[in-house]
């Protein structure tokens, strides 16, 4: 979490605004980078990244730590100015701390309205969807903070879900003249972004199909496979490791506790190698567990990490008197412009040149039909936040 003073050093107080910081223009869109960081830490520079760049400096001090996460890091904070911007045109009395929350308010409601709306139910499917339950107002009995078994072990199952590749696009979704990156090139490598392109390319990388791509996945050539084995090898980390490490030092409960809690068989079947590894159930680290569960059908996970993605992502939203449906936060009006909010639409609005988007950018596009011009991506629209119109 970002405490107050990193979030001052974020903000440009040089006029009265509500704006971010902004750093170099990216001449082509003439949209702004990050800052760069002052201080350190100090990674991007050092030479085995290959980067001739101090870092970006972001609201989170991972935004450097692989190029796409820094793409998304500059796409989000140019929406900060933009919602800005649009609200001092609308609001020219607001003073420049007004614009500002407000500002941050509206994007953290898109987040959250993504996150929920659009990102959950890929990975939790129905089933999952149905044990989140309809949201129902605020409960101060509910307690927010994160679980520490969810980020020591559960959500870092997203360290499965990354691509040993990062495609880079260019605007009709062919290779850019640098080519396509593999992961351990893109670390701490912000220079990437000024001297490669920008961010859209990594952007359409991350939501399209590269053009020459677009055959049947099952003729995906073994060419790439071998590809994608040699560089994910040649990541000096390793990542699961550490996860399963992290557990230990955290001296998170085992995974046949968690069954019990998740009301699930506690009989954990542990067979072959299991037993060479752990001798008995109960010694199962708990990441590689989560992993190694069958998925529920239709949804990404298996039972126990469905279970405590619920819990988890239901106490966020339930216990936290902030969230965007909690009514009093917005008004009708708003709330009614802020569920039109998309990932698409960012990605239109904030990319240097983004021109074309599925609607749905969880979905990963196939063919070209599967594109819809930005023009047809609905937009939250800002004039709800005009004084004169509140409640309309
Ligand atoms: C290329 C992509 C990624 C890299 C290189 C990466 C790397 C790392 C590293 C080095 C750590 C610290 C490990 C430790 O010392 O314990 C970490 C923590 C973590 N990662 Fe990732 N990660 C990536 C993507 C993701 C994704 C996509 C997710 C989830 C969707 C994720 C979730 C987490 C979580 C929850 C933690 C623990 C954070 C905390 O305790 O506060 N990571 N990751």
């Amino acid at each position: 979490m970002t405490s107050l003073r990193e979030s001052q050093i974020l903000r440009d107080y040089s006029e009265p605004r509500g704006l971010l910081r902004t750093g170099l223009l990216w001449v082509p869109s003439g949209k702004p980078l990050l800052p760069f960081s002052a201080g350190p830490p100090t990674e991007c520079t050092r030479s085995e990244q290959g980067s001739r760049s101090p870092c970006f400096l972001a609201g989170d001090h991972r935004a450097n730590e692989q190029l796409a996460l820094t793409a998304m890091h500059t796409l989000w904070f140019r929406e900060h100015n933009r919602v800005a911007t649009e609200l001092s045109a609308l609001n020219p009395h607001w003073d420049g701390d007004t614009l500002y929350h407000e500002a941050r308010k509206i994007v953290g409601a898109q987040l959250q309205h993504i996150t929920y709306s659009h990102w959950l139910p890929k990975i939790l499917g129905e089933p999952g969807m149905k044990m989140l339950q309809n949201y129902q107002g605020y409960n101060p009995n509910v307690n927010a903070g994160i679980i520490n078994s969810f980020a020591t072990a559960a959500f870092r199952f997203g360290h499965t879900l990354i691509n040993p590749i990062l495609y880079r696009l260019n605007d009709t979704f062919g290779e850019i003249p640098e080519g396509h990156l593999p992961l351990h090139k893109a670390f701490f490598s912000p220079s990437r972004i000024i001297e490669e392109g920008g961010i859209d390319p990594l952007l359409r990388g991350l939501f399209g199909v590269a053009a020459k791509l677009r055959v049947p996945s099952q003729l995906l050539s073994l060419e790439l496979t071998e590809k994608l084995f040699s560089t994910a090898h040649s990541v000096a980390l390793d990542l699961a490791a550490i996860n399963i490490q992290r557990g230990r030092d955290h001296g998170i409960p085992p995974y046949t506790d968690f069954r019990v809690f998740c009301n699930l068989t506690s009989r954990v079947m542990c067979v072959h190698l299991c037993f060479r590894l752990y001798g008995t159930p109960g010694n199962i680290d708990f990441w590689p567990a989560l992993m190694a569960e069958d998925l529920i059908p239709g949804t990404r996970v298996g039972p126990t990490l469905m279970c405590l993605f619920v819990t988890q992502f239901q106490r966020l939203r339930d216990g936290d008197r902030f969230w965007y449906e909690n009514p009093g936060v917005f008004t009708p009006a708003q709330l009614t412009q802020l569920k039109q909010a998309s990932l698409a639409r960012v990605l239109c609005d904030n990319g240097d040149n983004i021109q074309q988007v599925q609607a749905d950018v969880f979905v990963k596009a196939q063919y070209p039909q599967d594109y819809l011009s930005c023009s047809e991506i609905p937009r939250v629209d800002l004039r709800v936040w005009q004084d004169c119109c509140e409640g309309q």
